[in-house]
């Protein structure tokens, strides 16, 4: 309840965004400051730098090209060399191998992860949970979470291995990005596409949320195939931020450089918040979850979860992702003489899954809002005791409203390692197991011969 209050808060007072899924979008914080008819004038307006960030290789066909221009104070470059930072962080991997991480078909579950007294900022507060492939190899991805209580001081980061989709379960999140600021609530995401420098402030002190990184690729809006030209995620709900600039000296300023997973820091003497203008493709964003529209069964059965992908990050295979981002939204449930629930099921593809506010549909115990569950390739899940025997009791047909509720998955067809900290972690529930050994047998001979006979 209190992360939907915070988002009405958020929404009320929020900033002026422009909008639209991978548009191309200009915004000018100085009325003239974007050159006209060139990307690279010899002099640029105001005497800017022009500058450019490119999200995919030059030469990346047209539909799939992303960059931007960013007219700044000084160029980002200016800057002392990078050095290891000390102390170094240790828990973020972006090359899953046997040095860092172990395997395990086991069903994992975790409940949240206390946030920490001792002052921790967004940066030091992240860890991996678990991931496969590399960012060297420009192919995989990694599940982070983290847990903080203060906003960066005097330091941006600028994650060179991938893509962040950052998901708030507790506290706000005012990102300064070099394209402007995003206030970022727990129900809404954020995007921040590799190589954007960025700063996390925390307005609410305790904080904690999710991070999907993706290595090699970008998420996209999914196909809606045959639901049509509407639904799901609207590319209008994605926002982008106006530019915002600051200028004047800014001493001992650090860039976190995040590179194979390792952190880089270099000093300059300025706020690489410097972008008077810019324009292009390839910009942050953010998406207020309850804004998604979910289609769903109107008559019979469970649809797949896929139903509910908010974005999509694609491998080279026709409908296999990378990385999955679905929720499990507020919706009806409507399906008659259908078990409602999820169903039991095995997968090819690997899932984690994580809760922003209330309860989850196949959990009545255990999965708890910040906390998070792992079921990787082909390990079987499904609801928990207690869910089977309530649904089967209820024998429910008439359409029921699940409210105050927002889980969700990051899937992947990448078979996830994990990280001994996560897995040896005080907050692993070793009993998750339990939650399934009570379900029992339903079997009677007796109603297959009824059935038989009906039939
Ligand atoms: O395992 C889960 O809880 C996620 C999930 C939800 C659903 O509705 C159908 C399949 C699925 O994997
Ligand atoms: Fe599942």
């Amino acid at each position: 309840m209190a992360a939907q209050n915070d988002q009405l808060d958020s929404s009320f007072n929020d900033l002026d965004y422009l909008s639209g899924f991978g548009n191309s979008l200009e915004s000018e914080a100085i009325a003239g400051a974007l050159p006209r008819g060139q990307n690279s004038p010899l002099l640029c307006p105001y005497g800017l730098y022009a500058e450019q960030i490119s999200g995919t290789s030059f030469t990346a066909p047209r539909k799939l090209n992303h960059r931007s221009w960013m007219y700044r104070i000084k160029p980002s470059v200016t800057h002392e060399p990078f050095a290891p930072r000390s102390p170094s962080h240790g828990k973020l991997v972006s090359e899953f191998n046997d040095s860092n991480s172990v395997t395990t078909p086991t069903q994992l579950r975790w409940r949240p992860v206390d946030i920490p007294d001792r002052p921790t900022d967004f940066i030091d507060g992240l860890f991996t949970v678990c991931g496969a492939g590399s960012s060297f190899l420009r192919h995989g991805y990694a599940i982070h979470m983290y847990t903080a209580n203060k906003s960066m001081e005097n330091c941006a980061l600028c994650n060179a291995d991938g893509d962040f989709l950052i998901v708030p379960q507790k506290g706000r999140l005012w990102i300064t990005t070099e394209c402007g600021k995003l206030h970022v609530s727990p129900g809404e995401i954020a995007v921040l596409p590799q190589g954007f420098r960025f700063s996390v402030e925390m307005p609410d002190g305790p904080s904690r949320g999710y991070v999907a990184e993706i290595f090699g690729t970008h998420f996209q809006l999914p196909d809606l195939g045959p639901i049509g030209a509407n639904g799901l995620a609207a590319s209008r709900d994605f926002l982008v931020p106006k530019a915002w600039f600051e200028d004047g000296m800014r001493p001992g300023y650090t860039i976190v450089q995040k590179y194979g997973g390792e952190l880089f820091t270099a000093k300059q003497d300025f706020s690489p918040f410097n972008v008077v203008a810019w324009h292009g493709n390839y910009a942050p964003y953010k998406y207020d979850l309850s804004k998604f529209c979910p289609y769903n069964t109107v008559l019979v059965d469970h649809s797949d979860p896929s139903i509910n992908t908010v974005l999509t990050a694609p491998t080279d295979k026709p409908g296999v992702a990378l990385l999955d981002f679905v929720i499990f939204p507020p919706r009806w449930l409507v399906a008659e003489h259908t078990f409602r629930p999820p169903y039991y099921h095995r997968n090819c593809m690997s899932e984690f899954m994580g809760l922003i506010y209330g309860g989850y549909e196949a959990k009545a115990d255990g999965f708890l809002p910040g906390g998070a569950s792992l079921h990787s390739c082909m390990t079987p899940h499904g609801p928990d005791t207690k869910t089977y025997e309530v649904c089967l009791l209820l024998k429910a047909s008439k359409p029921h409203k699940i409210t105050n509720t927002m889980a969700f998955m990051f899937e992947s067809c990448l078979m996830p390692r994990i990280c001994l900290w996560a897995l040896n972690s005080p907050f692993r529930d070793h009993d998750y197991y339990q939650c399934w050994i009570g379900l029992k047998s339903h079997f009677k001979l007796e109603d297959a011969a009824v059935q038989n006979a009906q039939i």
